[in-house]
Formats: structure tokens, sequence, C-alpha cells
């Protein structure tokens, strides 16, 4: 074991991160690294915390662990302690009891807070610039867009981090994604991840943490970053992180657990540093131009599987490596697509706005604008689900909730809902589902189901038509036809 020198030299930011939080180097190659924050749900927190208490450990700190209750809990209005998953009682009952016995903040189904962890850990400030954050659920990695090192784990090393408040890491390389260029009208976020996903691969981040930089990502809103850092592990990367700058200091002003007088002003000028250096080195970077890019959508079963809005299926044969066009053929036959097709011939089942991706106040915002005086497409089923119940009052009190309802949709309370089956909330089998989601995965939304990931407001659009289609091409077809 040796203690880790300082820094010394041009730095990323990601390094800068790590380095501040490694207590010491392991003989086998790990680091020790510091934890500020443990965050757990109702899924895989209560495994931890359950197993931790049968091994008879404690938590070191319970004041820096926090739960939340979002993955199986339902999200019908008025749903109380109700699951449709059939053991979900027993994981919310341990949830309760567990947190109980060792002293952990619970954001309980009731609770005014409550909402998808990687939802509510920023709206309070619970996480900030430059903290470790760890959660055993693989989307932690949403955390990075305000400069926080982030990451998922699994449940045991949750028992660890919670009995030592460190955990061992070995450590990966940097890579930085640049983005420049303006957005086109109409793309998102969840547009740029796709792309980025698409053109690199689902395993092109694998082994390396990313930043995300260039004008782009600065011109991003913070809520856009949490999208983009959200889908990292879709890119397998370790996790994302984002430069902090004056949008994240502006983000978190006033939050409830955010420091305060003289803490505020130490802790910006600490968030200031928090920037890769002008001469620092990564171990591979990437350039996107952001301008070329369009509203994308999946076809497929994997996120890399996109065509843009307006594209069509692509041939199996076209793809060059043997293993992208099993893939394709195997996504084709379970999504029942026949290659050659316009996405935009395909017509929709359901529409699915919510989850730790796309579900801010600015995402229901997003597709309330498209959705406004419209009407869902006849058989469609719309669900939104604001991703917390602190999202849920504000636009409520903007009265997208009506607009949402107005239009058929249904408006649920915030939780995971029908982005992953383990709840038990499916729109069906066989049903085409377009989802502000990150995963399309076979059975992600249920057994046989069909998912096709896109930005809130291409899903809206797209439950107006029926069919795929982006806002712009929908407002376009309108004023055609009248
Ligand atoms: C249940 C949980 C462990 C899982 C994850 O790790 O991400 C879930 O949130 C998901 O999105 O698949
Ligand atoms: S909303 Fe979906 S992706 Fe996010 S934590 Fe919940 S299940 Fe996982």
């Amino acid at each position: 074991m040796t203690t880790p020198g300082a820094i010394s030299g041009a730095t990323t930011l990601f390094d800068k991160l790590w380095s501040e939080h490694a207590v010491c180097e392991l003989d086998n190659g790990e680091t020790l690294l510091y934890l500020d924050r443990v965050f757990l749900h109702e899924r895989t927190g209560s495994i931890a915390l359950q197993s931790l208490h049968a091994a008879g450990y404690g938590v070191r700190d319970a004041r820096k662990v926090f739960c939340t209750m979002d993955h199986i809990v339902d999200t019908f209005p008025g749903r109380g302690d109700a699951t449709l998953m059939p053991s979900g009682t027993d994981f919310i009952t341990a949830t309760r009891n567990e947190t109980r016995a060792a002293n952990i903040r619970l954001f309980d189904v009731d609770d005014p807070n409550q909402g998808i962890v990687h939802v509510i850990s920023p709206e309070q400030g619970l996480v900030l610039p430059g903290l470790t954050l760890v959660c055993p659920d693989s989307h932690t990695c949403t955390q990075g867009a305000i400069g926080a090192l982030a990451w998922g784990i699994g449940s045991s090393e949750a028992e660890h981090a919670m009995a030592t408040g460190t955990l061992r890491v070995r450590k990966p390389k940097n890579m930085r994604v640049v983005i420049d260029g303006a957005l086109q009208p109409g793309v998102t976020a969840k547009d740029l991840v796709l792309n980025l996903i698409a053109r690199f691969g689902a395993n092109g981040g694998a082994g390396y943490a990313v930043e995300f930089a260039g004008s782009t990502v600065r011109d991003l809103e913070v809520e856009a970053r949490f999208t983009l850092c959200n889908m990292a592990v879709e890119f397998s990367a370790f996790t994302a992180v984002i430069a902090p700058d004056e949008k994240v200091e502006a983000y978190f002003q006033g939050r409830d657990f955010a420091p305060k007088g003289e803490h505020w002003r130490d802790a910006v000028e600490h968030w200031r540093s928090l920037r890769s250096d002008e001469a620092a080195r990564f171990d591979r970077e990437l350039h996107v131009d952001a301008s070329t890019i369009q509203p994308a959508v999946t076809w497929g079963t994997s996120p890399e599987q996109v065509v843009s809005i307006g594209e069509s299926i692509p041939y199996p044969d076209t793809f060059a490596e043997d293993h992208r066009r099993e893939s394709a053929q195997r996504a084709l036959a379970y999504q029942d697509l026949a290659p050659g097709k316009y996405i935009a011939d395909i017509s929709v089942d359901a529409a699915f706005i919510g989850s730790c991706t796309n579900s801010r106040l600015s995402d229901l915002q997003a597709a309330a604008a498209v959705v406004k005086g419209r009407s869902i497409a006849p058989g469609v089923r719309g669900v939104v689900v604001p991703g917390s119940r602190r999202v849920k009052k504000a636009a409520e009190q903007e009265g997208l909730d009506q607009i949402f309802t107005d239009a058929g949709f249904e408006w649920r309370d915030s939780g995971c809902s029908m982005c992953f089956y383990a709840g038990g909330e499916t729109f069906g089998a066989h049903q085409r589902v377009i989802s502000t989601t990150n995963r399309n995965f076979e059975g992600r939304q249920g057994p046989n189901t069909r998912t096709h990931l896109a930005s809130p407001a291409t899903v809206a659009a797209s439950a107006i038509a029926g069919s795929f289609i982006s806002a712009e091409m929908l407002a376009e077809s309108e004023s055609l036809a009248s």
C-alpha cells in the first residue's frame, strides 16, 4: 500500500476528482477512494442493507447515506404502497425497516421529496460538484453532469461503501468527447447521445471515464447535461463528467442541502478549479459535429441501433462486423421490422415520457409544448411520469398536467414506472412503445414489448401522429394539410 502523492502537471477533471478522494493505492493496482455520499433505492438498496445487517456491520456515517422508493412502487395516482411486482411489498417493507434501524434518511412514497434516485439527488443538493457519490444503480453516472464523480456499483460494493465510507476501484482511462456546433431546431441532448452511441458503438466508452466538453455541451442547460451523462453507461463508460460552470452554480444556489453563506463561497471557489487543464492529455479523444445531428430514434434492441427520423431501417448486411450483423437480424425479428422500411411509416402503440433520462421539468415542458392543443392518435396509449414529486408539483403549477390529460395522456406519480419491467408495469406484449428512457433491450419494458428510444419532443409528436415523427415534421405536415 502506498500513499498517493499530490498530482503534478496538467491534469484532467476526472483525475482531479479522483486524486482529491484517493485515500491510498492498494497493492493490486486498485485505489481506495473516499466517498462523500451513498444513495440507495428499494430495489438494490434493501438487499445491501439487509445483508450488511445480517453480517453484523453498521453504517459508518448514516448522515451521508440517503434512500428513495422509486423502482418497485407503483406510479398510479394515489398508489400508496401498491406494487405490481409479485414480491415487491417485501422490498418496500425491508427498505423501511432497514433504513429506520440504520438511521438513514428515506424519501418514502408519501415524502414530498420522493422520486427517482438520479432526479432527486441533485434536485435537493445532495450531490454537489466535486463530491464522490455511489449508488447500486448503473445510471448514477447521471450526476457527473454537475462535476461530481459518481458511478454505479453492485449491492455488495454498496455494503462496503456503507460500512467503511470508502470503496476500492480500478482507475479507468480518460476519454474526452468534444461536441461542437449549434444544434438544429428540435435537436436535444438525447439525440446527441443516441448519435454518439450509434457512431462509436454501445461499447465505445468501455474502460474510460468520459469528459463531455465543447461549445455544444457548454450551451446545454444543466438538465440537458443530466440526459447526456445518464446514457454514458449505455456507451459502456465507467462514468461521465462535465466541468461545472456558472449554470451549475446557479442551479445549486438555495437548494436544500447546498452549502450556505461562507460555506457556499468556499464551495464555489473549489468548483471553479474543477476543470481539465488546457494541456491535459486524454487517452482517447472523439469529436462530434452537433450541427449535423437530426432527431433520432432507435430501431433495434441496443442503444447503438439508431436512425434519424426520416431515414429507413438499415439492412443487416450493411454492417461490417459479424456481431453487428447478427445483432441487427435478431433485433429486427424481435422488433418485427423489415429492413428498408421508412421509420416514418411505422406506427406506434404507446408513448412513455419519464425515467431518470428525461423526466425533469424541462423535459415535460418540451413534451407539453408539442402536445398543447393536440390529441393523442386514436388507439395510442400515452403515459407521463414525472421524475420526482417536486417535478410533478412544479409541472402542475404550470398547468402541464392539464395539457397532457387534455390530449389523452395519463398523468402519474413519480418513480421508474415503465422504464423497467422490474416494477411490474408494462404496456404489454408486442406493443411498440416510443419512450424517453435509456434502454431498449429485449423485455426491458415487459415481456415482448418493443421499445424505441427518443427525446421527449419526438415521443410527444409520435404519440400525436400515431407513428414515428419529430416535432418539426409534425408541425410541417399539419401546415401542409391545412
Ligand atoms: C435495478 C437497477 C439495479 C437497475 C440499474 O442498475 O440500472 C435499473 O435502475 C435499470 O435501469 O436497469
Ligand atoms: S428510471 Fe429507469 S434507468 Fe432510471 S433508475 Fe429507474 S429503472 Fe433505472
